[in-house]
């Protein structure tokens, strides 16, 4: 036979096999999914249709003492940790999406900013990514937007709060005749420079009425003339305190924490059934081929939980469902909903660490920018330990804003929660410091401090952040630094969450709004940016809208 003749054949079986081998791995990546006639078609599978889809996390907020053991950091969760950068993603063969400024371009000008714009306006260097102190929402700087501008939900009939009524205290002498520095530019000091300025302390005195009534609205809070100034009067620099008359307050009838999750159920599906929904859309599909693993990946991505984690889900589910040989919508629901548990992580110890130890209140510091729920996420935290019956003080920190310390004022009057305040402008660790020091003198169980976060260098907020710290901890430990944050803001507040983990030792992260929106996606993203659980979720204004976060209560509620 010719030479010719037999390089065609060759050639011809060369081609042959190459088609039936590109066939064979062209089936393999098509994962086809019917849903099943009968179990016995899908070969027994026996994986339930999830019902609801509403955050149905059983347990109240937990507790716990820090002491010695707040040291440690907390369990690195499950997956890699991802770098800091949330844009630059580890491995990846997407770009991440690019930070979208939502809230930028659509704030509203910022009527009160100091320097009259906004300051990512100001800071042409930061090309339009957010800064330690934007805003991460509209900006509140004026009275008009406090807590008492929030309906409150109604609340039945609960038996009356079994607390002893606060007794009514004067300020206490300063200790330090210092003259108090002007908050406007917190000095670096060396720490034997940073004896704390006795504030002039406000001390309210709330009433408590008993019974209580049930009420659905703070009442407004109405300014009663200065009263005579303790000690050196730092410089005002918003407005004087304007406290809250105290006999028009009543004190709230609290939702005991245990069960009030029950109340919440939906508020998170609501808001987040596009993503899950998306999802199983996909996943049920009678094939998924490499455009639906594509568009999986995608629907992660957009659900902000960041490139490396949404490429890993994608790679873990892909070989899950294969490793399974799941032909069925159901289970690939299943498999879904077991891959995204461990994406959130269920080692990880998410107890707020709010109970006294070693004869000493717990002092917990929540930070975070400005317009996350701080002070919101301070009171709604306070009220869940009033209810579980522990003497809680308050300190109003942020001095920054001067509707601020009204504000807490008016959940601390509300929950019968002690509240040590100063002038507007004052030194934030000087409150801090007399805020902890009435908690010890008190023998009270937590203190709480809201702090500030309207700091626009970094280096500013690392003075005021670790004065505050270091201030407090000449009395008592710092037992959790809860960071709060917008999941609205997505990945501009993570960016934000990364700067204040550079400031302080961030121990747990309290979410907020996420009633708010479909991207609960961030839970992921900013576990892994910081290596520190999320411990509390917010989701809602009313104030008991704040539950434990639970890791498979949260996807089945994505998973609706
Ligand atoms: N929907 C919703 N709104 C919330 C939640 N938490 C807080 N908010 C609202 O967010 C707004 C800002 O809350 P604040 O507690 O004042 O924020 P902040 O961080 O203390 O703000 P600054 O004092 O300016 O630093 C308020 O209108 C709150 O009612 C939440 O979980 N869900």
């Amino acid at each position: 036979m010719p030479t010719w003749i037999w390089i065609v054949i060759i050639v011809a079986a060369l081609l042959a096999i190459a088609l039936v081998v590109g066939f064979v791995r062209y089936r393999r990546s098509r994962v086809s999914l019917a849903p099943p006639s009968s179990p016995a078609a899908t070969g027994g599978s026996t994986a339930p249709p999830v019902k609801g889809g509403g955050y149905k996390a059983g347990g109240s907020i937990s507790f716990s003492t820090g002491g010695t053991a707040t040291a440690d950091r907390p369990a690195p969760p499950s997956a890699p940790v991802e770098p800091a950068t949330p844009q630059a993603p580890a491995r990846g063969t997407r770009p991440f999406p690019p930070v979208t400024p939502e809230t930028t371009d659509t704030a509203p000008p910022r009527p009160t900013e100091p320097s009259g714009a906004h300051p990512v306006t100001d800071r042409p260097e930061t090309d339009g990514q957010p800064g330690v102190g934007d805003d991460a929402a509209v900006p509140r700087d004026s009275d008009t937007r406090s807590i008492v501008d929030v309906a409150l939900p109604d609340a039945p009939i609960a038996p009356p709060v079994s607390k002893p009524a606060p007794e009514v205290e004067t300020a206490p002498e300063p200790e330090v005749e210092t003259p108090a520095p002007t908050a406007t530019a917190p000095a670096v000091e060396s720490p034997a420079d940073e004896t704390p300025v006795a504030s002039p302390v406000v001390e309210p005195a709330p009433e408590v009425v008993l019974p209580p009534r049930r009420t659905t609205e703070f009442p407004p809070v109405r300014a009663t003339p200065q009263g005579p100034v303790v000690g050196v009067q730092p410089e005002p620099a918003v407005e004087p305190v304007a406290p809250a008359d105290q006999t028009a307050v009543e004190v709230d009838e609290i939702e005991p924490s245990a069960g009030r999750l029950n109340r919440l159920r939906g508020r998170l599906s609501r808001s987040q059934n596009v993503f899950g929904q998306s999802l199983l859309g996909l996943l049920g599909a009678s094939t998924i081929d490499e455009d639906s693993w594509t568009d999986i990946e995608d629907t992660l991505l957009m659900a902000d939980l960041g490139a490396g984690a949404a490429m890993e889900i994608t790679d873990r589910l892909r070989k899950e469902i294969a490793a399974h040989g799941t032909t069925d919508a159901a289970g690939a629901r299943a498999l879904l909903r077991r891959v995204l548990v461990d994406a959130v992580g269920t080692d990880m110890d998410r107890s707020v660490r709010a109970l006294p130890h070693d004869g000493r209140p717990s002092v917990i510091l929540v930070v975070g920018v400005n317009g996350t729920g701080k002070t919101t996420t301070t009171g709604k935290l306070a009220r869940v330990l009033v209810a579980d019956g522990r003497d809680v003080v308050l300190g109003a920190a942020d001095t920054f804003r001067a509707a601020a310390a009204d504000q807490l004022q008016t959940w601390g009057d509300r929950a019968g929660a002690t509240v040590v305040r100063s002038a507007a402008g004052a030194d934030p660790a000087a409150v801090a410091f007399d805020a902890v020091k009435k908690g010890i003198e008190t023998n009270a169980d937590a203190v709480l401090i809201d702090t500030a976060g309207r700091l626009h260098t970094k280096t500013g907020l690392m003075d005021e952040l670790g004065k505050v710290k270091r201030v407090v901890e000449k009395q008592a430990k710092v037992d959790e630094v809860l960071l709060v944050l917008d999941a609205t803001t997505g990945q501009n507040g993570l960016v934000q969450a990364t700067v204040f983990a550079d400031v302080v030792d961030i121990t747990g992260i309290a979410l907020t709004k996420l009633d708010g929106t479909a991207k609960g996606g961030i839970v992921v993203a900013v576990q892994r940016a910081l290596n520190v659980p999320v411990k509390l979720v917010g989701l809602g204004e009313g104030p008991d809208d704040l539950a434990p976060f639970e890791p498979e209560a949260f996807v089945d509620a994505l998973l609706g």
